[in-house]
Order: C-alpha cells, then sequence, then structure tokens
C-alpha cells in the first residue's frame, strides 16, 4: 500500500487538468531497452534505422553524456523525437538524477516538446517513495498545462543501498510505476563493493568445491571452483517488489560489450528470475536481450502442452496428471499460462516469433 496517500486518492490526478491514472500498467513487450546518447551523431543517426528492430528506443540524459552536452542531449532528443514516427518501438528517455543543476529542465523541456511521444521516464539513483512523489507531481502539472491526454509512465533505477532498502515503497509509491532496473555500476559504489565494472560477474566471488581426499589420505588439489552471481540477491529482491505492485523488473546494463556470451548468461539468470528485460548498450546487444527475453519455442510446446493436458474434456485446469513422467498441478499450469501469455504480447509486435510459435504443434499425451 503506498505510505504517502490514502486508498481513496490514490488514483486521484495529481494536478487539475492532468490525465487519469492508469490503474493497471499495460504489458508491452520491452525485452531491449537500447540506449542511445542524442548529443552523439553517430548514435542519433542510427535511430531511424533501429525504430522497428528494439521493443525501446531510450534517450540518455544522464550518466555517459557528457556534462558539457547536457543540453545538447535534451535538444537532441526534442528534434529525434519529433522527426522520428516510432510506430511499435517505444520512446523512453533517462533523465538526470533529482540532486543534478539539470533534471528540471530536462522534464520541464522535454514534456511540452514531446511529452505526447515519450513512453516512460527514466529516473536515476531513486531513493525512496519521496523521490517518485516528487517526479510524480511535476510530471502531473506539466502534463496539464501541456494538455496531454495519456500519463507518462514511470520507471526507477535502483542503484543506492537506501534505495534496494526501500525498493517496496518504490514500486508503490505511484500508479505511474511501470518498472525498475538494476544499475548495477553505481549500487556497487554505493554499497563500497569492490568491483569495477558494469554489472555482470566477478571471478573471485565464488564458491569452491571441498577438499577430496585419496584413498592414502592425500588431499586433491583439484578443486572446482564455481563463479556465483553477484546480483542475485539485489535481483530477486527486485522480482518480488515488482510482482507485488504489478510492475516490471528489468536486469540493467552489461558493460562488457565484447563478451556476448557473458551478456547473455546474466541476461538468462534475470529472466529465468522473472526479469521482462535489460538495457542494450550497443547495437550488437539488441538480439540478445530479444533472443534471451522470447521463451523459446520448445518452453512453449510444454507450456502448451502441460494447459491442453489439465483442460482436456472439459477439464478446468485444477487437480493433477501425468505428462513425460512428471506431475502437473494447478501450479505448473499457472507457470506455463506466464509463458503462454508473454508468447502471444510477443507475437503482438515480433512477425518473426509470431510464425514460429503459430508453428508450434502440440501432441497429445
Ligand atoms: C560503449 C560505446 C562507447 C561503444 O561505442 P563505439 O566505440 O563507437 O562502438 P563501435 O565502434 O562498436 O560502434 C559501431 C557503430 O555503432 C554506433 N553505436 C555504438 N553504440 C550505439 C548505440 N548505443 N546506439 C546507436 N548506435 C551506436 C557507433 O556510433 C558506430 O557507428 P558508425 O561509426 O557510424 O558505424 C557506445 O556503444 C555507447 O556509448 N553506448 C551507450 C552507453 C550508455 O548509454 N551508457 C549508459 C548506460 S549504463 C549506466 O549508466 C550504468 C548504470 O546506470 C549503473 O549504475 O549501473
Ligand atoms: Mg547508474
Amino acid at each position: 500500500m503506498p505510505s504517502s496517500r490514502s486508498p481513496k486518492d490514490f488514483f486521484r490526478p495529481l494536478a487539475v487538468g492532468a490525465p487519469q491514472p492508469l490503474r493497471e500498467i499495460p504489458a508491452r513487450p520491452s525485452r531491449a531497452i537500447h540506449f542511445f546518447d542524442p548529443s552523439n551523431e553517430k548514435m542519433a543517426a542510427k535511430v531511424p534505422q533501429l525504430v522497428g528492430t528494439v521493443d525501446v528506443l531510450l534517450g540518455n540524459l544522464e550518466d555517459a553524456v557528457k556534462a558539457d552536452n547536457k543540453v545538447a542531449a535534451r535538444e537532441g532528443l526534442v528534434r529525434i523525437a519529433s522527426g522520428t514516427d516510432f510506430g511499435p518501438t517505444q520512446l523512453w528517455t533517462r533523465i538526470n538524477a533529482l540532486d543534478s543543476p539539470w533534471v528540471l529542465d530536462d522534464l520541464t523541456t522535454l514534456v511540452p516538446a514531446i511529452g505526447d511521444k515519450l513512453d516512460v521516464v527514466m529516473v536515476p539513483k531513486v531513493q525512496g517513495a519521496e523521490d517518485i512523489a516528487y517526479v510524480d507531481r511535476l510530471l502531473a502539472q506539466l502534463e496539464a498545462r501541456a494538455g496531454l491526454d495519456r500519463p507518462i509512465l514511470v520507471h526507477a533505477i535502483l542503484e543506492t543501498a537506501r534505495g534496494v532498502a526501500n525498493v517496496e515503497e518504490i514500486c508503490g509509491a505511484s500508479p505511474r510505476m511501470q518498472g525498475l532496473s538494476l544499475g548495477p555500476a553505481d549500487l556497487a559504489a554505493d554499497r563500497r563493493m569492490k568491483t569495477t565494472r558494469v554489472g555482470g560477474g566477478h571471478p573471485g566471488y565464488l564458491v569452491r568445491e571441498d577438499p577430496r581426499r585419496t584413498s592414502d589420505g592425500v588431499e586433491s588439489n583439484d578443486r572446482a571452483t564455481y563463479q556465483q552471481d553477484l546480483w542475485h540477491y539485489t535481483i530477486a529482491r527486485m522480482v518480488d517488489a515488482c510482482a507485488m505492485h504489478g510492475i516490471s523488473p528489468y536486469y540493467g546494463p552489461f558493460g562488457d560489450i565484447g563478451d556476448p556470451v557473458a551478456c547473455e548468461d546474466q541476461f538468462r539468470n534475470a529472466f529465468l528470475l522473472g526479469c521482462v528485460g535489460a538495457w542494450s548498450l550497443h547495437p550488437t546487444q539488441i538480439p540478445i536481450a530479444h533472443r534471451v527475453f522470447s521463451p523459446s519455442v520448445e518452453d512453449i510446446r510444454h507450456a502448451r502442452r502441460v494447459v491442453a493436458a489439465l483442460q482436456r474434456d472439459g477439464g478446468d485446469g485444477t487437480g493433477a496428471v501425468m505428462l513425460d513422467g512428471k506431475m502437473e498441478d494447478d501450479a505448473s499450469l499457472k507457470q506455463c499460462l506466464v509463458l503462454v501469455e508473454l508468447a502471444e504480447q510477443l507475437s503482438a509486435v515480433d512477425p518473426e516469433l509470431k510464425e514460429k510459435y503459430a508453428a508450434i504443434e502440440v501432441s497429445d499425451g
């Protein structure tokens, strides 16, 4: 339950004339949130050709944009958004941090100029519900003045220890809340972790197999080690907080552009835990995210078989059946329906996937 507003006020517009807040966040596919710097001419030139090839294009105004280029990035985003038909691709922006000298101009420029095209505003370094409340009210005022007819949604980046501690209240702070991303680089710094990477694992964060003794009692030095996932705890907390509030969790950036295999692994861990997408920092990461965050044909075939088995002969999905030697019941049906629904959502935006999923034949038994 949101802490600062009573239930009866939660869905009231925060400014006279602002659009009605949404009761439910639309589940629009957002497997890859592709970052570009609108002040970088080469990147900006690539935006029109990326439309339709990626679920989300995000004009980044915050970190990775030089301080001297902040105004150019903001103006560049207005120019690009005004001159581009985004078709099925969503347009998001990441504004500067709430304590920065740029954020007020970011919002007061973007909303009147391109508010009708902006789907989501990503807010970095969110610490608590008060940060979301500030953005919520300001957006409502700006939307009212601009005469917008739908609310711009808000996405928070979890990249401070306090933000992680307050994750549930952040997710429930406003009906605008669309989702959360992990910001592993800032979070590592804030936590004083001893890493130097932007996301991903670390070879030193591992568990080691117990020593094995040979029959003559000698200890073997040959002990396997297994690298562990530094981000498991935080992502699991994000997933639960998001699920509780009906919004979407995302893995954030994977900075080692040259290591697509590890990028895919990190994205897949997040997908399996419940995340719906990740950031793409370079065009080569878009297909990785699209591949990982789309269920495989095998998973959809299996999911449809479970659904069919539990609904066979007028079955209502309750009870238990055996399929391939395994017990399937109400709970496994629910898991399978998550995948089947995701496949339907993706089919609506991705013709290639639509064809693949449509071609799946579900055999009996
Ligand atoms: C990472 C990069 C700096 C690499 O850039 P570059 O060296 O230019 O790469 P390439 O030579 O391989 O590029 C080939 C061409 O592709 C264009 N390009 C590169 N990246 C993009 C992009 N993101 N969108 C569109 N086009 C792109 C290049 O311009 C080349 O074009 P051409 O010469 O005409 O062929 C760069 O990719 C980059 O800056 N990416 C974005 C980085 C970013 O947004 N970082 C912020 C998000 S991560 C973060 O903030 C951390 C987080 O908050 C946390 O706390 O964890
Ligand atoms: Mg960051």
